[in-house]
């Protein structure tokens, strides 16, 4: 499967697409199967300050255009993401190896929505006025922070980044963005869209190795703040380069989150569930469902159809469109991955099915690997409290709801969890229980715009894919007036 793409990307600065001088490409690999897809440039500190140079210089500009303009601009992008929805759909599918019925249905169109949703609601910001008395008023408006920088992961890679760029911009911000360089197609796909819809310099992406460009974003003295989604380990790097420089940072980190079945659940629902939770996108979710707590009277019943389940899933190259589940982003991810299975098996775990890598493509170079269930875990073992970013899950069996809230909470994560159960009672008592920042009831990993996700504890600072992510993309302005003349008050 084939679409066309540039054999080399350069970096978007200022407006225009650039190659340094003496650059040194990378490639862009598809885990499916091994083949180089295309290169794009491994930036350095050099290039990140140009980068932020051209932001710095736009932002009075564009935070001066009118909020009709900016939200118009938003939906002319959202626009184009849709009308593009099909390339940028196998883009992502053959850069990161997730299923093309999920990249056309979900990646995309999520994306789009996106900047559809910041684009509605900056149209009804309002600042504030508190008049004092007849003489004096304060206003309150929110002015754009300043350049960000952000940076992306690359299980989502197009999501992520609209997650980020949307906000931002509707806020009146200019950027430098860094996709990982695990995945970086298509957001250099959806630089060539917005670079139909915005002026120079208000957006700019640099590429590159994490270790290299996203630590010269870091490092860069001319951002207003920062935004970052991956693991804590990198998190808590971005928060200690923002406190240096008392900026603001947003952070997604990582989970481990638990999805808790009751004995009065909706069975084939929650089933379905079950699988959403730890074999959506391959289990390479920040809020994955990976630690399966199940009620003792539904156990036995449970686990076995899961198991059942759990091997009828089509594992197949992800352009097929039966295709449920495809290959992890890389070689190094599934290696993590297997790695953790056998940890877990080395600290006493069953093994209950899959486990094994699988020869799906031709040459069997891709990165494959059957669903996988570990019983008989204990709190304490690593594969139970360690992010695996696979489609692993571990069983626990509880008796209580004040237990089963007790295990879910012994985590040092806390971005989500869900709860399958057709009492209100006992949803709304593990909802209120879980120390998470999303919960959800009878469903899993949904994320419309509007409904804020984040976390807790280890999993980060802030909330996305809501309007309250502006008040982190920009900064509170008081204008405090008197309307007097005479001396007489002002002391
Ligand atoms: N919360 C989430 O959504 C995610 C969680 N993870 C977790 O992290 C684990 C490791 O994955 P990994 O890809 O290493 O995650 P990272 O946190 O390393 O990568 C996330 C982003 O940070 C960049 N990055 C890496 N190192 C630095 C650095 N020193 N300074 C600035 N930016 C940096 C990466 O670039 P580059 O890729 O080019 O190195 C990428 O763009 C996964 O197995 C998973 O458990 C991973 C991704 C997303
Ligand atoms: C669109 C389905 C679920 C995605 C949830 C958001 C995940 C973010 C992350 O892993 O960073």
């Amino acid at each position: 499967m084939q679409t066309r793409l540039d054999e080399r990307y350069g970096l978007f600065i200022n407006g225009e697409w650039v190659i340094p001088k003496g650059a040194i490409f990378m490639n862009a690999t598809n885990p499916s199967n091994g083949d180089i897809l295309s290169q794009f440039i491994d930036a350095t500190a050099t290039d990140v300050d140009n980068a932020v140079v051209a932001a710095t210089a736009s932002f009075n500009d564009w935070k001066a255009v009118d909020v009709v303009t900016r939200s118009n601009m938003l939906l002319k992008i959202a626009d184009l993401i849709d009308s593009n929805c099909e390339r940028l759909a196998l883009i992502e599918t053959l850069d990161n190896g997730k299923p093309i019925r999920e990249t056309t249905t979900i990646d995309v169109p999520l994306s789009a929505d996106h900047f559809r949703y910041f684009a509605g609601v900056i149209r009804t910001e309002e600042g504030s006025v508190k008049d004092f008395d007849n003489d004096t008023l304060s206003l309150v408006l929110n002015e754009p922070i300043g350049v960000v920088g952000q940076i992306i992961p690359w299980n989502f890679p197009l999501l992520m980044a609209a997650w980020k760029l949307a906000p931002a911009l509707a806020a009146g911000n200019t950027l430098v963005i860094k996709p990982s360089s695990a995945t970086s197609l298509s957001l250099l796909e959806l630089f060539k869209l917005m670079a139909e819809v915005l002026p120079p310099g208000v957006v700019n992406l640099i590429t590159g190795r994490g270790s290299e460009s996203g630590q010269a974003l870091l490092e860069h003295p001319g951002f207003a703040k920062l935004a970052f989604t991956g693991s804590t380990e990198i998190g808590y790097e971005v928060a200690k380069h923002a406190a240096n420089k008392l900026i603001p940072a947003t952070l997604e980190l990582g989970g481990k989150s638990a999805n808790i079945f009751f004995d009065d659940m909706p069975f084939n629902r929650a089933l379905e569930g079950a699988q959403l939770g730890i074999l959506y996108n391959q289990g390479q979710v920040c809020c994955a469902g990976s630690r399966i707590f199940v009620q003792a009277g539904v156990y036995d019943r449970f686990i076995a159809e899961l198991k059942k389940a759990f091997e009828q899933v089509k594992v197949g190259l992800p352009w097929e469109k039966e295709t449920q589940m495809g290959a992890q982003v890389n070689q190094r991810q599934l290696k993590k991955i297997t790695d953790y299975i056998a940890i877990g098996q080395k600290e006493g775990a069953t093994l209950l099915t899959g486990g094994v890598t699988l020869a799906i493509d031709e040459q069997a170079n891709g990165a494959f690997l059957a669903p996988t269930l570990l019983t008989n875990v204990t709190p304490s073992m690593r594969v139970v409290r360690e992010e695996i970013f696979g489609p692993v899950a571990t069983v626990i069996k509880f008796e209580t709801i004040d237990e089963v809230i007790a295990l879910a909470n012994d985590s040092e994560y806390g971005l989500s969890g869900g709860v399958w159960t057709t009492n209100l009672n006992t949803a709304l008592k593990v909802g209120r229980g879980l120390h998470t920042g999303r919960v959800w009831v009878n469903t899993y990993n949904q994320v419309p715009a509007g409904s804020p996700f984040g976390g807790v504890k280890k999993s980060g600072i802030g909330r996305e894919t809501h309007k309250m992510m502006l008040a982190a993309y920009t900064q509170t302005k008081n204008i405090y007036i008197s309307t007097k003349t005479e001396t007489e008050g002002l002391y």
